[in-house]
């Protein structure tokens, strides 16, 4: 899965205004030594970053560019630019944040940064002796199977889990292999104090060579595969909601076959509005709320329970009900996708991850 994705990040990187990419060593600033990179060794970074296996993602990207454009031109004096050019924009906000950072200091935070960045995707890459190897796989996930069950945990705590490109492709892969394995239950859940955030709003940053139009594009196509996905899992599918779940993680709740949710679940974000937990099971899209102290116990007794029925049974069962109504649901995921593409151009659209992403990057 990394192999898979890796190079195509590179090539993507290559050709992005945001390929250039940088991190400050809190070491370094702490203690006050005042180490210098030579030129030689920001040239090595530079080089280096083309060759990093694992999108380090656009804040990181955001902060190398910073640190670049300030170690080869000094401080931020172009023309900030208009509020839609949000990619320019985030890029200069970033810039201009830098305010006077010597043109030394920048350049070794960049070298720095890049050297962290090379050692943690050299040891995200090594597999640890003894654990399962599927857990390697993803760099966004973490799917373990036990006891009947498979457990798909998004994996991005410090993001309250949004979903970002490689997400959504690593949840399809993720339930595509599911589907295949020996388990009787999948379950998806999240780690940390969020089920999930929803789309990751970054994603709407990292634009290809054939502009907007394109992305919105890329984004519909994935996002039907993405939903396509869980219409046609063929087993039962259960969503253990362990906290506050936005935008796609709750639209796509209907698909799973019980939805358990802890009461702390209080911001299941939909229609704009906060539904709590309760209210939601009221409304039908969760199955049980349980007391966010016991949760986790509640819930799994009941899973390993289940996961102790007749396995053919219980997936017939599935496929019988499911197969009543894929079709309808592939057809409303193809329009739903469709007018996902038009709104992704929209100024509603633009202005709500304008607004996100300005905030984020007054780095
Ligand atoms: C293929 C495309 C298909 C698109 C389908 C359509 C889908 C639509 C949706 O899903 S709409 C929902 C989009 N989500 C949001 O609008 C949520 C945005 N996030 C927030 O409002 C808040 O972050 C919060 C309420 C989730 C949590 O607030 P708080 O507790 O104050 O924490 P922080 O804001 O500091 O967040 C911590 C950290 O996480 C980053 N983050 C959180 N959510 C997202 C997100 N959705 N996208 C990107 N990043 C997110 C946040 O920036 C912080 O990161 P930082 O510490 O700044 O690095």
């Amino acid at each position: 899965m990394v192999a898979r994705l890796a190079p195509r990040w590179c090539l993507r990187a290559l050709r992005s205004p945001l390929q250039v990419i940088g991190f400050p060593s809190l070491q370094l600033h702490m203690s006050g030594i005042a180490m210098r990179a030579s030129q030689e060794d920001f040239e090595n970074a530079l080089n280096q970053v083309k060759l990093l296996k694992k999108d380090p993602g656009n804040e990181v990207k955001l902060k190398l560019y910073a640190l670049y454009k300030q170690a080869t031109e000094g401080p931020c004096n172009m023309p900030k630019p208009g509020v839609f050019d949000f990619i320019n924009k985030a890029k200069w906000d970033a810039w201009d944040a830098l305010g006077n950072l010597p043109k030394e200091t920048a350049r070794q935070n960049y070298v720095d940064l890049v050297s962290s960045l090379s050692s943690s995707s050299e040891s995200s890459n090594q597999v640890q002796p003894g654990t399962d190897r599927k857990q390697q796989e993803y760099e966004n996930l973490v799917v373990t199977s036990e006891d009947g069950i498979t457990k798909i945990t998004l994996n991005r705590p410090t993001k309250k889990n949004a979903i970002n490109t490689q997400m959504y492709q690593e949840i399809i892969l993720a339930l595509k292999a599911a589907s295949n394995d020996d388990s009787i239950l999948t379950v998806v859940t999240g780690n940390g104090d969020y089920y999930c955030s929803g789309n990751d709003l970054t994603n709407f940053m990292d634009i290809p060579p054939g502009g907007v139009e394109e992305k919105a594009k890329q984004s519909a196509v994935l996002l039907r595969d993405f939903v396509g996905s869980f219409i046609d899992f063929p087993k039962p599918l259960i969503a253990v909601v362990n906290g506050p779940a936005m935008g796609i993680s709750v639209t796509i709740l209907g698909l799973f076959d019980a939805v358990y949710a802890s009461d702390r679940a209080t911001e299941m974000l939909i229609f704009g509005k906060k539904l709590t937990a309760g209210e939601a099971c009221a409304q039908g899209l969760v199955t049980e709320v349980f007391p966010d102290s016991t949760f986790q116990k509640e819930v799994w007794t009941r899973l390993k329970a289940y996961s102790k029925l007749p396995k053919n049974a219980m997936k017939i069962s599935k496929q019988v009900i499911r197969n009543m109504e894929k079709e309808k649901l592939h057809a409303v995921n193809a329009e739903e996708s469709s007018v996902l593409q038009e709104r992704c151009l929209s100024d509603e659209c633009i202005n709500a991850a304008v607004n996100f992403l300005s905030k984020r990057a007054k780095l």
